[in-house]
């Protein structure tokens, strides 16, 4: 990726990227320039601490941390930089990831991590791209136009369910 960077993607390990990548497609989509790294709190601390500290200065905008188990790399990471830190829990193999949601989401106050679902990497790009798009007004458009598909192919869905199982279109009369 030759463009500078405007977001940061870390995880604690590479193992994390079969999920984390799902952040990296969202962010191609809407052709917004990325890095990709290991940073890691536990095995990596002082290199943690320099990449928070240098992210806004090199001119990124936000960072996108994803780790597994005692998931504490995207609140370090939020503590040690001004930028917004959107955290995804990564799933490992015992506690379904409801351990590193846990570790990722209850942050002390004045310490903010946008928390996103367990494995919710496609959600983390996407809301990387909302915090541009408020001070982009084409990519503001692009992502209502990202929003508008979303509504047809949900609406499609409906069609394609009541064509199946009969009867009219909804009360509410959406669906088309
Ligand atoms: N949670 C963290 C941190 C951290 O929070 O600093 N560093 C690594 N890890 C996690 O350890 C898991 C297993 O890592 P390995 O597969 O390398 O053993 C990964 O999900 C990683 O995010």
């Amino acid at each position: 990726m030759s463009e500078q960077p405007v977001v940061g993607i870390v995880m604690g390990s590479d193992s994390d990227w079969p999920v984390m990548e799902a952040a990296a497609q969202a962010l191609e989509e809407f052709e917004i320039p990325f890095e990709v790294d290991v940073v890691s709190a536990h095995r990596m601390p002082r290199e943690m601490i320099a990449y928070g500290e240098a992210a806004a200065g090199r001119g990124l905008k936000a960072i996108i941390a994803g780790a597994g188990g005692a998931a504490h790399l995207p609140g370090m990471l939020a503590s040690v930089t001004t930028l917004p830190v959107i955290g995804v829990p990564v799933p490992l193999k015992y506690l379904d990831g409801m351990d590193s949601l846990m570790s990722i989401v209850q942050m002390p106050a004045g310490v903010p991590v946008a928390t996103v679902s367990i494995g919710g990497a496609r959600n983390a790009g996407l809301l990387a791209v909302r915090l541009l798009a408020a001070f982009d007004t084409d990519l503001a458009q692009r992502m209502a136009e990202f929003q508008q598909e979303l509504n047809e192919q949900a609406a499609e869905k409906g069609r394609k369910l009541r064509s199946k199982v009969g009867g009219g279109a909804s009360s509410f009369g959406f669906g088309g």
